[in-house]
């Protein structure tokens, strides 16, 4: 792959439930290295896109490349070196313990019928403590709380290795530290990541750019403060809200402003 075409790219993703369109033509690129945030009110149609773009929903037009190939000419265990995904859908259903969860990442890596190695284990140790986890390890999966959940899925997801990650709102269940603790860390990875959010102060402070989707259109692209502007947020999610630079960080603050609703 050129080094300079995106790890991401999705171009004109279109998808329809009988005569409804849920996503119109979406391109979208995330560059090596960067965090790109994916935003839009319930409904408008972020796990669709992207399903399609962690190649559970075939798109009724359109194409992903993942580090410049097509995902749909390549199997589900090839995509999986390329790309780990956090989904929405977290399998509260697992009855195995914390640890074999996390060892379900290695999957991609090893060949059929072959025992989990050492260096299995100890990534796998390793991805439990980059989340604060590994006091769970012994735990059965199903007995955790939504939160704890959210961290061992996103151990595994570390645990696959993936150059690109696809998060589907990972800060889902977090109380606010464990949220900043867990942007902290994606941030802090280095890898190449799309996520979808709901808080938009997270995604002012982290992202290095932002995709806004409204009733499955895209509406505005860029950089935080960009997209993040009061019109915006008025038009999109219908509430009023005031955005100043941070003087600390020069990032975008947001003030809502939910006695004054639109
Ligand atoms: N298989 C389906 N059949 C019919 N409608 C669907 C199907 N899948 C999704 N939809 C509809 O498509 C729209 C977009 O759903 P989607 O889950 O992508 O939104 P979202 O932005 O992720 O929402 P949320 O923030 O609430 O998770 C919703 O109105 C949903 O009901």
């Amino acid at each position: 792959m050129n080094s300079d075409s995106p790890l991401l790219q999705a171009s004109q993703l279109r998808w329809q439930a009988a005569a409804t369109h849920i996503v119109h033509d979406v391109s979208l690129h995330v560059g090596q290295g960067e965090l790109v945030g994916l935003l839009g009110p319930n409904g408008s149609g972020k796990s669709t896109l992207l399903r399609m773009i962690y190649r559970i929903l075939r798109p009724a037009s359109g194409t992903v490349h993942a580090d410049g190939r097509n995902i749909w000419q390549h199997g589900a265990r090839d995509n999986a070196r390329a790309m780990a995904v956090l989904a929405q859908e977290n399998g509260s259903e697992f009855e195995l313990c914390v640890r074999d969860v996390v060892l379900m990442g290695r999957t991609p890596h090893q060949s059929p019928f072959a025992r989990d190695s050492a260096e299995d284990f100890r990534i796998v140790s390793e991805s439990l403590e980059r989340v604060s986890a590994m006091p769970l390890a012994e735990r059965i999966f199903s007995t955790l709380s939504g939160g704890e959940k959210q961290r061992v899925l996103m151990a595994r997801a570390l645990a696959q290795q993936a150059p690109l990650l696809v998060l589907d709102e990972p800060t889902n269940h977090l109380d606010v530290r464990h949220q900043f603790e867990l942007m902290n860390l994606i941030r802090d990875l280095g890898l190449t990541t799309l996520a979808a959010l709901h808080e938009l102060p997270l995604a002012a402070h982290y992202c290095d750019r932002l995709y806004l989707l409204k009733n499955g259109h895209l509406v505005a692209q860029g950089a935080p403060a960009e997209v993040l502007t009061p019109e915006t947020i008025a038009d999109v999610y219908g509430v009023k809200a005031q955005v100043r630079p941070s003087r600390r960080t020069g990032k975008p603050l947001i003030e809502f402003l939910p006695d004054e609703m639109l």
